[in-house]
């Protein structure tokens, strides 16, 4: 089985909770809210997958149905390739996770009392339970606070022992809901190159993360989905989409001080998309040439001789954080 995750046509949706004036006027008619709407996605094994998308999405939704914690009002999860519905407690077992509502730990406690209760509710000897929290809080820099009680520990604590708790039993599959939430930016950073170095490259898991830090996918991840008002509007790899998203021919170029006449030389050879006047009274544009076989060098030698005092001009390359907005404001 290739395929670690199938998403077939997924919905869900939720009731709206109506005010007074609704339960009179239309006290039989209930109204929902669409959280997710006919979702599709195949996720590989051995791929770092990444949900995008604002707040109120539907990215926990998405990720509580495929850890068979909420089921779908219609349309087929697979999990490698056992259907969610039919066969949850098998996928029970295939899947670690991590979630960002966390409140099931027992406050009372100690951090290592909470993991040994977890671990022998699925069937961990021992043995294999110590030999594991001792790796993972090493890892995940938790070793001295583990015999502290639970509630004694900060937010990115609990953080660190729900990581802990989500690979115990070492499950091919991790779902995680926003990673570097609660987390210090070192933490954040080693938390990310664990999920790439460990879990991915050298033990070959598969791992759907949530995630708001656009920076961090862009580094980490193999590829994502945009989700907006519970579609998906794209998947790609960050590569992917940036090439999409970018016109051919499109150039940033920084000139000191231009003149008019430079500048309208200039929009005449190319079309100018963005120009801003920085600080030091430099211009920044955007430039595309709309002729696909241009001659870059004659061209900067063109711009040269009419008195262009060229800063920088290199290829434009969106972040993914353009490329979010991008399709948060018009798709
Ligand atoms: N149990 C529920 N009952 C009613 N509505 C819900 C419930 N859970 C989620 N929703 C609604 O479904 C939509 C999607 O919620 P979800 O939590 O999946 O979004 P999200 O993308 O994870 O957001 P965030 O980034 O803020 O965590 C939201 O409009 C939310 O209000």
């Amino acid at each position: 089985m290739n395929q670690a995750v199938e998403v077939i046509d997924v919905c869900k949706k939720f009731p709206m909770v109506s005010g007074y004036s609704d339960f009179f006027l239309q006290p039989l008619q209930k109204k929902y809210m669409m959280a997710l709407q006919d979702v599709n996605l195949v996720i590989p094994n051995n791929e770092l997958f990444c949900i995008l998308g604002a707040n109120g999405a539907g990215k926990t939704t998405l990720l509580k149905i495929l850890c068979t914690l909420m089921l779908p009002n219609s349309g087929t999860v697979l999990i490698q390739g056992l259907d969610v519905v039919q066969h949850a407690s098998q996928i029970k077992r295939l899947i670690g996770y991590v979630l960002s509502d966390e409140r099931s730990f027992y406050w009372r406690l100690t951090g290592r009392q909470n993991l040994q209760f977890f671990a022998r509710l699925q069937n961990l000897s021992p043995t294999k339970t110590q030999q594991k929290i001792q790796a993972l809080s090493q890892s995940f820099e938790l070793s001295r606070q583990l015999d502290a009680p639970f509630q004694t520990y900060s937010t990115g604590m609990r953080r660190k022992l729900s990581f802990i708790r989500g690979l115990l039993t070492d499950p091919p599959l991790i779902l995680m809901d926003e990673p570097s939430n609660a987390l210090d930016s070192l933490s954040a950073e080693q938390v990310w190159q664990y999920i790439r170095e460990v879990l991915i490259n050298q033990q070959g898991k598969t791992v759907i993360i949530t995630e708001h830090n656009l920076s961090k996918v862009e580094r980490f991840a193999d590829r994502f989905a945009i989700l907006k008002n519970g579609e998906i509007k794209a998947v790609a790899t960050p590569h992917e989409l940036r090439q999409q998203l970018t016109p051919k021919n499109c150039y940033q170029l920084v000139l000191q001080q231009p003149t008019m006449g430079l500048l309208h030389w200039l929009a005449t050879s190319c079309e100018i998309q963005q120009q801003t006047v920085q600080n030091d009274g430099n211009l920044l544009l955007e430039i595309v040439f709309t002729s696909p076989q241009i001659n870059y060098s004659a061209w900067l030698a063109d711009l040269l001789a009419v008195g262009g005092r060229v800063l920088s001009f290199s290829p434009v390359s969106h972040s993914l954080e353009n490329i979010f907005s991008a399709y948060y404001q018009d798709v």
